[in-house]
């Protein structure tokens, strides 16, 4: 069984993106010992300065730099990870397997925080000798200047729990938990990331429309169209017999009709209810921004898949997942038309 050492217990982060350079930042904070895995040319961003803030207004400044390695300098590497959390996106996953290799032991308990529901099984296939468990990151992360990482939006990282390792993970989150990252754990986790999937079927609209989440919400056309991904899902779900754990103020099946209010007392509710800095945009956006295919088929994608397989129909997913892929391959549509892609799709639901 894993155990991960109460002492100088050694995290590798790999994927020094937004979600892990913040990770590995509040853990340089809880006093860990910490090595992130990055690509070679990331390394000069993080020498010239390294911090992170929050919504909240907690900061704090990375004076030492952690053990950063690479590719090419496996070899300061020097110790195996007794925890290692990967950060990279869903669709790095597979292509990480021989690069994680380097960084493990069969001790080392492995953390997927990535975004989707059991996106993490290619590597529990890959590492049939180590205990995979899933984190699940409810808030938002924005690079707001060169090294500087800010969670935009509230919620605690939430780590999956199973019966041979309770122990451990209770005592890392013991040791882990902060202002900067607050955690929980989650005995159910499976339920947990559907949940969580219900708010990303927003990123996809969020990418698409290119403007801050808070914009987005503020405006009811787009808040119309997420409603209709979530009914879709909420269908999926209800076939399923999965109960949502509720990880918003209200419980998920509420959600589609909080989003259809009208602007004024949407606006004012929100403001009450949700917390979220006008910085946040979706992770789909950075990826769609920067040419790189995105995770929609993890994300609406998954909706997709499972409904066809229940025989329920899912036509806003589809709708999204499409206008993605076309961007993804170069074609782009203008404001207008999106609008209009969006009229009609929720015409024809009327
Ligand atoms: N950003 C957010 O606010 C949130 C994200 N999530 C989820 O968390 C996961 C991570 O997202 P996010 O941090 O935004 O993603 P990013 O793309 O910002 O970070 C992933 C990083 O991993 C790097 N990477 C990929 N392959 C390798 C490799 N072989 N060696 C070293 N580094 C590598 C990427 O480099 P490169 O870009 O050069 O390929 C990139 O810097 C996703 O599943 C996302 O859905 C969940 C909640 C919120
Ligand atoms: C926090 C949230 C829901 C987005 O805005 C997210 O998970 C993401 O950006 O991938």
């Amino acid at each position: 069984m894993p155990k991960i050492p109460q002492h100088d217990a050694h995290h590798i982060v790999f994927g020094a993106g937004l979600i892990g350079c913040y990770l590995g930042a509040s853990l340089i904070k809880s006093r860990q010992l910490l090595s992130l895995y990055i690509k070679p040319e990331k390394a000069d961003e993080l020498h010239a300065h390294y911090s992170i803030s929050d919504y909240l207004g907690n900061t704090y400044t990375v004076s030492n730099l952690p053990n950063l390695v690479d590719k090419n300098n496996i070899d300061n590497l020097h110790e195996k990870a007794d925890v290692l959390w990967l950060t990279v996106k869903c669709t790095s996953l597979e292509d990480v397997i021989e690069e994680v290799k380097n960084c493990i032991d069969e001790q080392t308990i492995i953390i997927c925080c990535q975004n989707g529901v059991n996106t993490h099984k290619g590597i529990k296939l890959a590492f049939p000798q180590n205990e995979v468990i899933r984190a699940m990151v409810p808030f938002n992360v924005v690079q707001k200047h060169p090294g500087n990482f800010h969670r935009s939006s509230e919620g605690n990282l939430t780590l999956e729990v199973t019966s041979t390792i309770e122990t451990s993970i209770k005592w890392l989150v013991s040791q882990l938990a902060s202002d900067n990252l607050p955690i929980d754990i989650s005995y159910q986790m499976t339920a947990l990331q559907w949940a969580k999937l219900q708010l990303n079927l927003s990123n996809a609209v969020n990418a698409l429309i290119d403007v801050p989440v808070k914009e987005m919400l503020q405006d009811r056309r787009y808040r119309l169209v997420i409603a209709l991904l979530m009914d879709e899902l909420l269908k999926v779900t209800k076939k399923q017999k999965i109960k949502l754990p509720k990880i918003t103020n209200l419980p998920n099946k509420w959600l589609p009709v909080f989003l259809r209010l009208p602007n004024a007392i949407f606006n004012l509710l929100a403001q009450k209810m949700l917390t979220i800095d006008p910085l946040a945009r979706s992770s789909m956006f950075w990826d769609l921004s920067a040419n790189k295919t995105t995770e929609v088929d993890f994300i609406n994608g998954k909706v997709i898949d499972e409904a066809a397989k229940l025989d329920i129909s899912a036509p806003g997913n589809r709708l999204i997942t499409a206008l993605i892929k076309k961007r993804e391959h170069g074609k782009t549509d203008t404001h207008v038309d999106i609008l209009k892609r969006f009229d009609s799709l929720l015409k024809s639901h009327k």
